[in-house]
């Protein structure tokens, strides 16, 4: 892996990534600036069935540009079946992406809005693909539930996260994480909207069935803090708070977004 990796800065942030992942101009490009108003209702469309099992996530890793919370998938013990999906997919791991300042931060927007944070539930479909890695080459590879964050109540489930991010401060280092349902991230209306799209980070595979629901849930200003308290530097290196690790919207070219709510 070439030494400078891509990042947030101005030296390898979202407006040059382009130059090593040429995918980054492409036509299924995500996150995307939600218009509900444009948005059509699909009666098709499923309630989103999730079964996740709380034993199965293991670790908590700082990846340098987001920690992430990774799941045993090597059988179905957290999946999301239904919705807009074919079968069922398998959870793999789950993400935030955050701002320098409570005002944004999130990848999605909605009618303008800009949110403080997004939670990102990553699942692949195991039933049609034999590794993550196939799936994520694939169109209907991966499903990624987005969950808008705004400041704030304290999120008392949050909490558990947050409470663990000094473990895990420098790039590379991880910590046990276990015992924990994602689905208590989730607010109470389930009502999404869904969109064909891509990875939000580098290689951007056009892979992604974005299922971005509706209603935020709120995180306190302090928790969010927290988020950007971890460095994008590894222990040997000069610190570096991951102030931000947010895409803009990209185009929505040829796109539909369905809603699953009047
Ligand atoms: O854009 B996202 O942040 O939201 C949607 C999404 C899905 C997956 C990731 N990345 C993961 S799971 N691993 C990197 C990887 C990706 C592809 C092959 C190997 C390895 C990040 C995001
Ligand atoms: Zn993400």
């Amino acid at each position: 892996m070439a030494r400078q990796s891509w990042g947030y800065q101005d030296h390898n942030g979202p407006a040059v990534w382009h130059e090593r992942f040429p995918l980054a101009n492409g036509y299924r490009q995500s996150p995307i600036a939600i218009k509900s108003r444009e948005a059509k209702y699909d009666p098709l469309l499923r309630p989103l069935s999730f079964s996740y099992d709380p034993t199965s996530p293991k670790v908590i890793l700082n990846c340098g540009y987001a920690f992430n919370v990774e799941f045993d998938d090597t059988e179905d013990r957290s999946v999301l079946r239904a919705g807009p999906l074919k079968g069922s997919y398998r959870l793999r791991q789950f993400h935030f992406h955050w701002g320098p300042t409570d005002e944004y931060g999130s990848e999605h927007t909605v009618d303008g809005q800009e949110y403080a944070a997004e939670l990102h539930l990553v699942h692949w479909n195991a039933e049609k693909y034999p590794s993550f890695v196939d799936a994520a080459q694939q169109p209907d590879g991966l499903a990624v539930v987005g969950v808008l964050v705004k400041v704030g109540e304290h999120n008392s489930p949050l909490q558990k996260v947050t409470d663990v991010l000094d473990a895990i401060k420098t790039k590379g280092s991880q910590a046990t994480f276990t015992n924990f349902d994602p689905s208590s991230l989730f607010p109470g209306s389930l009502d999404y909207w869904t969109y064909l799209g891509s990875l939000t980070v580098p290689p951007l595979l056009e892979s992604v069935i974005w299922i971005v629901l509706r209603q935020p849930v709120t995180a306190s200003s302090e928790q969010l803090a927290k988020f950007r308290s971890i460095l994008c530097s590894a222990k040997s290196e000069p610190a570096c708070h991951l102030l931000s690790n947010y895409r803009p919207p990209q185009p929505l070219r040829n796109r539909r977004v369905r809603a699953s709510f009047h």
